[in-house]
């Protein structure tokens, strides 16, 4: 195959990123088609970027002439598109969360082993991040004793209004319960939700700032916070604390500007810069393994794994207490 050709379905903001970074930085592929839950969007994207458009999103995936799917609709409709690109028999993409809920996220895989082959790739594009990479390389090193302790923080300048306390949780600080299950190697066995006071910035069903706190099967202990209308930067933080270190996690930094008696270092304001490399990497990743044949990343069986340790923070949150984080046994099929 010359080149992937894909059909992108979600033409919100990440899709369209997406899609530029396919047809005009990576290699190997090319969004030829696109389509939206929301009919008309989907073609008037397709216009602008003169590929072609459908009305309807599973005649995109069901079409001969798409090769691979990427999902970048919003959450809810992942589990669909997801099912229909499986049943296509067809790679796909799908960001972060594979589903909002572990449920659906079980009956992904379960079609998938249906299928007799893995087909998709969850968005978790931390795992390309330069810095969480060398966090993982120096844990993974032995160097420097064993991981006890981590402090993160996750910080947005703002979420959109329809914001409330599960997404915290389910969208959000998901990216640190798949990169440091990643990092650290093992699963979790505990999850808890506190609360600090609350700003007024955010939406009125958010509680905001939030902390998390996960345990990992052999005791490690982590806490994260989520603070997503912060007013001001986006900013992910990551210290392990070793048996004989402490390693954090380098920030990509701005220029720092001398100018009218003040020294002053710009910030990244969004996603999209901060991890602007990253995603170039997991897209690459993605194309790469689709047209040799294979999942390169990410898997189904990650994606369930990480809104199981979601429902149970989320549980945690609603009563306030410890939560066990409860997981099926992994199937066979997710051990190669
Ligand atoms: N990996 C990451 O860091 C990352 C970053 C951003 C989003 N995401 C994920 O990608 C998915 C999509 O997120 P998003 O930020 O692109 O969402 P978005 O709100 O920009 O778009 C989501 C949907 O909203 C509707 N919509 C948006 N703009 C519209 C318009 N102008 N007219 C009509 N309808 C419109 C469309 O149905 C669209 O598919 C989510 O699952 C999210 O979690 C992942
Ligand atoms: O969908 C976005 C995206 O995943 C970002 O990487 C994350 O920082 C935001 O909190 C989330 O809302």
């Amino acid at each position: 195959m010359s080149e992937l050709r894909i059909g992108l379905v979600g033409t919100g903001g990440i899709g369209r990123t997406h899609i530029e970074r396919i047809n005009n930085t990576l290699q190997g592929g090319k969004v030829v088609a696109c389509a939206d839950p929301v009919g008309a969007f989907g073609l008037s994207v397709a216009e602008k970027y003169g590929i072609k458009g459908f009305e309807n999103p599973i005649d995109m995936i069901n079409d001969p002439e798409i090769d691979a799917v990427m999902c970048t609709t919003a959450d809810p409709y992942h589990e669909e598109y997801v099912l229909a690109s499986i049943a296509a028999g067809k790679y796909v993409f799908c960001e972060k969360p594979l589903a909002p809920k572990a449920d659906a996220c079980k009956r992904i895989v379960e079609a998938e082993m249906k299928a007799g082959k893995k087909l998709v790739q969850v968005g978790f594009m931390r795992r390309y991040d330069e810095g969480y990479k060398q966090l993982k390389a120096a844990v993974d090193s032995g160097k420097y004793g064993e991981a006890l302790l981590l402090h993160c923080a996750h910080r947005n300048p703002s979420v959109p209004a329809d914001w409330d306390n599960s997404m915290a949780v389910e969208n959000s600080m998901v990216h640190e319960i798949d990169v440091l299950r990643w990092l650290l190697g093992e699963d979790y066995a505990t999850a808890e939700v506190r609360y600090g006071k609350s700003t007024n910035n955010g939406p009125k069903d958010l509680h905001d700032p939030q902390i998390m706190i996960l345990t990992t099967k052999s005791g490690v202990r982590i806490d994260v916070e989520s603070f997503v209308n912060n007013k001001n930067d986006y900013d992910i933080k990551c210290e392990i604390v070793c048996d004989g270190a402490v390693l954090n996690m380098p920030k990509p930094n701005y220029i720092s500007v001398n100018a009218n008696a003040t020294t002053g270092q710009a910030m990244y304001t969004d996603c999209f810069q901060r991890f602007a490399d990253a995603y170039n990497a997991e897209i690459q990743t993605w194309i790469n393994a689709s047209k040799a044949g294979y999942v390169d990343g990410p898997t189904a069986w990650d994606g369930y794994c990480c809104q199981v340790a979601a429902a149970a923070a989320s549980k945690a949150r609603e009563t306030q207490t410890i939560v066990p984080v409860e997981y099926d046994e992994m199937p066979d099929f997710y051990k190669k």
